[in-house]
């Protein structure tokens, strides 16, 4: 439903912002852009939206060229929305009406069965009848996405749609929102810090540093393979080592030009193991304690269920690894 080809966009001369992005999406697809922050998420989404003019590329939703600005005066498709940072709620309307903005006055009480609908999704009933300057910056997003997906959109583009919420509320909103797409087969792509949004509630994810793309794949693969320490590092803090240092764990030299990465919980902390360390570190997760430990002039995280005093020597065993790039 969503094809994008090489799509470029720069701000200044110097510098794309979003450099060659190609997309495709079917109609019960999520993708989640993940990268740094000034990678090129948020302005790929205004590019796809038709907020900016792309230099090179083409957008087609269901065959549908999608146009810039240079080409339509308001942004925008009937079928695709976007919720931007800003919220862009109308000020001086309810929040009610604003979540019915779009929809039509010939039939008010649909109207109100719907509204209704998108409200208990967001988990935003009791403000309806508030104005948005009454609300805080996490009810405002959420009154923007149940406005968005009121008039059952094809596609949902979404920047950061749970950055506002705390803990409690983005698992919440993430699942209600989440399940209410697919069984509707909206098509979503949106941004995100967090890797467990990208892993846990996407179909595909879409790295990119600088403008460009430099993985995209299912959060499985992404997550086993990454093709890089950069993509690595988008999921929490991870080990890595050179071919000859890896080969001191025990790891073969088979790359001499690529680098060894090992995840926290794939480093074991036992008894058995074949290799000393002294811990420096145990800072408790919830579930686990995170363990830093020197071994042999090299920082390692491991994930332990007890802590470790500092000073204490451990044994351990790199058991799974990949090489990068
Ligand atoms: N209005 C603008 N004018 C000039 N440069 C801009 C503008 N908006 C973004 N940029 C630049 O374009 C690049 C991509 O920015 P963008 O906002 O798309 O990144 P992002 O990945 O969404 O970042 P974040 O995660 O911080 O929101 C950055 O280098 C940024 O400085």
């Amino acid at each position: 439903m969503l094809n994008i080809k090489n799509l470029s966009y720069s701000y200044h001369q110097e510098q794309n912002a979003v450099e060659s992005i190609s997309i495709k999406l079917n109609s019960d697809e999520v993708l989640c852009l993940l990268g740094e922050s000034g990678s090129g998420k948020s302005t790929l989404l205004k590019l796809i939206y038709g907020n900016l003019q792309p230099d090179e590329g083409i957008i087609l939703f269901n065959d549908e060229k999608l146009k810039g600005p240079a080409f339509q005066l308001i942004a925008g498709h009937p079928d695709v929305k976007f919720v931007q940072q800003d919220f862009n709620l109308s000020p001086f309307i309810s929040i009610e009406e604003n979540i019915g903005e779009h929809l039509s006055n010939l039939d008010l009480d649909y109207k109100k069965k719907r509204i209704k609908e998108v409200a208990e999704i967001l988990e935003i009933q009791d403000l309806l009848q508030k104005q948005s300057h009454e609300l805080s910056g996490g009810q405002q997003q959420r009154v923007a996405i149940a406005k968005a997906i009121a008039k059952f959109p094809k596609l949902l583009l979404l920047d950061e749609p749970f950055s506002q919420l705390d803990a409690n509320l983005h698992l919440k909103i993430r699942h209600q929102l989440m399940e209410y797409l697919k069984e509707h087969r909206v098509a979503c792509i949106f941004t995100s810090h967090r890797a467990e949004d990208a892993l846990g509630f996407s179909d595909q994810i879409l790295i990119l540093r600088k403008g460009k793309a430099i993985q995209n794949s299912t959060p499985q693969k992404i997550f086993a393979s990454p093709a890089n320490a950069y993509v690595a590092s988008l999921f929490g803090n991870y080990n890595i080592l050179t071919a000859e240092d890896a080969s001191k764990f025990g790891i073969p030299r088979n790359f001499l030009n690529k680098y060894v990465i090992s995840y926290p919980h794939e480093i074991k902390v036992y008894r058995e193991g074949k290799f000393q360390g002294e811990v420096i570190h145990s800072r408790f997760f919830g579930k686990e304690y995170q363990i830093e430990f020197i071994a042999k002039n090299h920082f390692f995280y491991a994930l332990h269920p007890d802590y470790l005093k500092k000073g204490e020597k451990i044994n351990f065993d790199i058991k799974n690894y990949r090489w990068v790039y």
